[in-house]
């Protein structure tokens, strides 16, 4: 195949499988959620919808995919306990931390109307993820005590904070306050101050959720004499408790010690070298090009489903585009990216550093960013069509270490575009003339490019060369002068155009580069 000369950019991918017996949690946290929460009005020290809302799209990923066993979240986080048998992607820790990210961005987008009925979503939120792999159940048991204190401590600052706050107190006045203050001097200042026990404020504030399943009999159907037949089936509850990792309360939960199993021994102190490989990073090579890479989850369903024109739906295309645009207007150090179909590659600078080139990092933010704007502006993209189901993406990062290398790893994508392209265009073309989808592909295998082009002129009268060039070549996404971010389509494949756009991949000076986290996105950019 014409793709050969290029698909050698393939070996720079690498494995990232997570091997037995690890088990593997995924952790996500709202990016930037401070600013989110402000912006939105959330109600402090917490806000009951937003933790609703959270545990809502907590409880969709449990039910999208049943290896997860156990979930703990507060706050804008959540962890997800994949049960230790698990096979999911074949464990491979980069298609796990972004499917799970991106499907519970969408669900947040989603959802966000039945909890904020009042409030419009300004701009996507996102969030970070990473996998922590944990080799013993006591590593386990350990994040989880720890993700539990790291609650209850951020819980009783906060509330001491903005009671502090409404009393009159200044920010700085509050911060001075609450310095050096140990635990059971919040508590007194809560009780003295404001008359408030600790201990009698909700549940879920202090202890956070947790969400697993139980088995529960359900009515699958009746026999023929009316008699209902039942069958165990898991279903996820929330559950509020004040230990999530003792051995009273975990060990009665059968479904937890049949997939992850029981726990020996209550904890006694957290140990700073299991926090510190909950906290570690692998980080991408320095001086190469980072390019993430997303692709839709099974969107051969997923259009189907939406009744996408065949085989190209410019809708579709056109809502990937404005999403890859306010990716490139959201994330600074992206400098170029190229899509087709479900797919998009996000191209960063060389000397980027941004999220100090921590890969889950990088990959997990601009996946879930852009979920929940795909989820955001399907509307405007689809009037007439509900988003019937939360779309997702995978995504992965790849360091190309010279510009020859990205350009033909851009070339290799669009060489993709040509071949899939042109061999849709022929088979529904086929089809809709009344062969059967066999028959089609009984006809178009084996045949080059220049049959593909005869078949096309000669059966159906169409030059293939003038159908929409969205279609033949895919679309790009860069910044011109100005800032400007722009989508345009053209033969990337040929050396000529680096030439012209020379400027794309050049080094910005140093100085310019520093801050890059983000800026604020309106939704209605396009
Ligand atoms: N009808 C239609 N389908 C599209 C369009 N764009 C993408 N698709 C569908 O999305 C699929 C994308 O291919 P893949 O990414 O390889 O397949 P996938 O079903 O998403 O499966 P995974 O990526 O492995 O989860 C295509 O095969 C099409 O079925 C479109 O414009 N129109
Ligand atoms: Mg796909
Ligand atoms: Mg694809």
């Amino acid at each position: 195949m014409a793709n050969s000369k290029y698909e050698y950019v393939k070996s720079y991918e690498f494995e990232d499988e997570i091997m037995q017996p690890n088990l593997i949690v995924v952790r996500l946290d709202g990016r930037n959620f401070e600013r989110f929460s402000e912006i939105h009005e959330f109600e402090k020290p917490n806000d009951v919808r937003a933790l609703n809302l959270m545990n809502s799209c907590a409880t969709a990923v449990v039910e999208e995919y049943p290896d997860i066993v156990f979930s703990y979240g507060f706050d804008d986080e959540y962890s997800f306990v994949f049960k230790k048998t698990s096979n999911f992607y074949q464990r491979r820790a980069s298609k796990m931390l972004t499917l799970i990210v991106s499907f519970f961005s969408s669900v947040y987008a989603t959802k966000w109307k039945e909890f904020f009925p009042q409030k419009e979503l300004e701009y996507p939120p996102s969030f970070h993820a990473r996998v922590i792999s944990c080799a013993t159940l006591e590593v386990l048991q350990v994040y989880l005590a720890w993700r539990q204190n790291a609650c209850h401590s951020d819980n009783l600052c906060r509330t001491c904070f903005w009671m502090l706050i409404r009393s009159g107190k200044t920010i700085e006045e509050a911060k001075e306050a609450l310095k050096d203050c140990q635990k059971e001097e919040k508590n007194e200042l809560l009780f003295q101050r404001f008359g408030i026990n600790y201990k009698k404020l909700p549940e879920m504030f202090r202890q956070g959720s947790c969400i697993f399943k139980t088995e529960v009999e359900v009515v699958v159907k009746y026999d023929e004499h009316g008699n209902p037949i039942k069958r165990l089936r898991r279903k996820p509850n929330i559950v509020h408790t004040q230990n999530i990792v003792a051995k009273k309360f975990w060990n009665e939960q059968l479904v937890l010690v049949k997939e992850l199993g029981g726990f020996e021994d209550e904890i006694a102190k957290i140990k700073t070298e299991y926090v510190k490989s909950f906290l570690f990073e692998n980080k991408l090579l320095p001086s190469t090009y980072i390019v993430i890479r997303i692709d839709g989850c099974h969107f051969h369903r997923f259009s189907d489903i939406h009744g996408f024109e065949k085989p190209n739906d410019a809708q579709a295309l056109n809502l990937m585009n404005t999403c890859a645009v306010a990716v490139l207007k959201e994330f600074h150090d992206i400098v170029f990216a190229y899509g087709v179909s479900d797919e998009y590659s996000f191209v960063l600078r060389k000397n980027s550093q941004f999220n100090q080139r921590q890969a889950s990092q990088i990959v997990s933010a601009i996946v879930s960013f852009f979920s929940t704007m795909y989820a955001m502006k399907w509307k405007e993209f689809f009037p007439q069509k509900n988003l019937k189901y939360p779309p997702s993406f995978d995504g992965r990062a790849v360091c190309y270490p010279s510009e020859e290398i990205l350009q033909d790893y851009l070339a290799w994508r669009q060489v993709d575009c040509h071949i899939n392209n042109q061999y849709n265009t022929c088979f529904w073309m086929l089809v809709k003339s009344g062969k059967t989808k066999a028959e089609a592909q009984q006809c178009l295998k084996g045949t080059q490019t220049q049959e593909k082009y005869e078949l096309l002129s000669r059966q159906f009268g169409t030059d293939y060369s003038s159908l929409p060039v969205m279609f033949r070549q895919g679309s790009f996404v860069y910044r011109m002068k100005l800032q400007e971010v722009v989508v345009d389509h053209s033969n990337i494949i040929e050396r000529s155009f680096w030439k012209e756009y020379s400027s794309i991949l050049e080094e910005m000076p140093a100085h310019t580069s520093a801050a890059n986290e983000c800026t604020q996105t309106s939704v209605s950019a396009s």
